[in-house]
């Protein structure tokens, strides 16, 4: 069982107000390994409980400001409340029943015995593990998770895997860079799975899929009534990743002042709300991807210094797939494998067609390419003809009549057929269009185009 002893105590909150009780709780149960926090009355209880993130609290039902039953009730409101245990000093049955009314998860009499505390909390934190795991659980399965295998067979890269391993375990932000459909998702995935905490969240955010305002709330969460339409309390992402990871895609597209409460974020491990006035502490790890060079950014000032100095302790960078040919025929025969059954066979045309090939959108690309031929392949073969890497060049070569077109149609034109040869992988197209993926997508909305349906793997 995880637990006390494990990477991550149990977080318990004790409010209590006889201090002398109080002392002697904090002091068995910090000793039995619990990460404890106390305080002395039911409006400390209910802030804290709103600024941290615990696993179980004992509330005492009286209590001077807020009683018990007041703090329990409120905090059943938020979003991923932990288990709760109330303790009622005059044992009467009506209390007690109130109490799982409102959901605690049990109830104590005063005496009580230490031992009872113990056997009650590590259930408590049980049935809070089984819950977030079936919910990890079921969003994964939702998601299809991607298999964890980083196929390569170029020897520079392999060091690179080596390093992925070695540097899991710690805590410190990773950096990884590479162009779109490089890995890089994949690594910070494989990054996690190798990790100290493997079960924790792995909550990923695409940087360049929002307009500033959205990515801050997105990000750090929002307090109710801090803007008009914030009616809830909602957890960002960081929250959410708490005892996990947090994947920052395209970290290069925050602005500066988002950069700026991210670099805080990073130091001191906690940040406010938007709208907050509590700080929020939590333990993540953040890996950070970009497609853009950050250094000349910085030089640009359009990238901190600092933020990059920060995330950088660690970097990993992937070549592009092009400077890798010996990976081609491996990773394609790796993607047949995922989309074919039976596996279909690489024809040697096939594969000195893919070698020569320059797949500007990396693996992504092989990938899209794979899945369409397995569809295609005929005798359980995958012919040079089953790839359209040809007769996309030509595709790319067509006359168009510019003379007749305004400015702004034959830019819409041309986006579109951008995307359409990049399957709507936008990361891709903004590449091949030299702008950033935040001005494709705003333009994307301007045009009002519509992905096709089953196009485009990521935002
Ligand atoms: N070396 C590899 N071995 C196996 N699969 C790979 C490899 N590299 C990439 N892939 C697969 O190719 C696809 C694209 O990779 P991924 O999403 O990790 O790229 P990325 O660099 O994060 O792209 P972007 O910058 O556009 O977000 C995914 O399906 C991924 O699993």
């Amino acid at each position: 069982m995880r637990g006390a002893d494990a990477l991550s105590p149990i977080r318990v909150l004790i409010a209590e107000d006889e201090a002398h009780l109080g002392a002697i709780l904090e002091q068995f149960m910090t000793a039995r390994g619990f990460q404890v926090r106390i305080v002395r009355d039911g409006k400390s209880a209910l802030e804290l409980l709103r600024s941290e993130a615990f696993d179980v609290a004992l509330l005492d039902v009286v209590m001077p400001e807020l009683d018990g039953l007041e703090v329990l009730r409120l905090v059943r409101e938020e979003p991923l409340p932990p288990e709760i245990i109330v303790i009622t000093g005059n044992g009467t049955i009506e209390t007690a029943i109130a109490a799982l009314k409102l959901g605690a998860y049990d109830f104590l009499s005063k005496p009580y015995r230490m031992a009872e505390i113990e056997v009650l909390v590590r259930r408590a934190w049980e049935k809070r593990m089984l819950a977030r795991d079936n919910h990890h659980m079921q969003s994964r399965l939702r998601r299809a998770a991607p298999a964890l295998t980083f196929v390569t067979q170029y020897a520079p890269l392999r060091a690179v895997l080596a390093m992925v391993e070695k540097v899991a375990p710690s805590t410190s932000p990773v950096l990884v860079t590479g162009e779109s459909g490089t890995g890089k998702d994949l690594i910070a995935r494989l990054l996690h799975a190798h990790g100290s905490n493997p079960d924790g969240p792995f909550v990923d955010l695409n940087c360049a899929a929002l307009a500033e305002a959205l990515l801050e709330t997105e990000l750090f969460g929002v307090e109710k009534g801090a803007f008009p339409g914030a009616d809830q309390r909602k957890l960002g992402l960081f929250e959410l990743a708490a005892g996990g990871t947090l994947y920052l895609d395209n970290i290069g597209e925050l602005d500066l002042r988002l950069q700026a409460k991210l670099l805080r974020a990073l130091e001191t491990g906690s940040f406010f709300r938007v709208g907050g006035t509590q700080k929020v502490e939590v333990n993540v790890r953040v890996i950070a991807s970009s497609t853009l060079d950050l250094s000349r950014m910085v030089q640009a000032e359009a990238f901190r210094d600092d933020l990059l100095h920060r995330i950088n302790t660690i970097r990993i960078a992937l070549p592009p797939l092009r400077d890798r040919v010996v990976d081609v025929p491996l990773l394609a025969q790796h993607f047949l494998e995922q989309f074919g059954s039976p596996v279909p066979r690489l024809s040697d045309d096939a594969v000195t067609v893919l070698e020569r090939y320059r797949w500007p959108g990396n693996a992504r690309e092989l990938r899209n390419v794979m899945e369409r031929a397995s569809l295609l392949a005929a005798d359980g073969t995958v012919s040079a003809a089953d790839l359209p890497l040809g007769a996309d060049v030509g595709a790319g070569a067509r006359p168009t009549p510019v003379m007749t077109l305004s400015l702004a149609e034959l830019e819409r034109r041309h986006i579109a057929e951008i995307l359409d040869r990049c399957q709507w992988h936008q990361g891709q197209a903004a590449e091949l269009l030299g702008i950033s993926p935040k001005t494709l997508y705003r333009k994307i909305r301007e045009y009002g185009f519509k992905r096709p349906a089953g196009r485009g793997d990521k935002a």
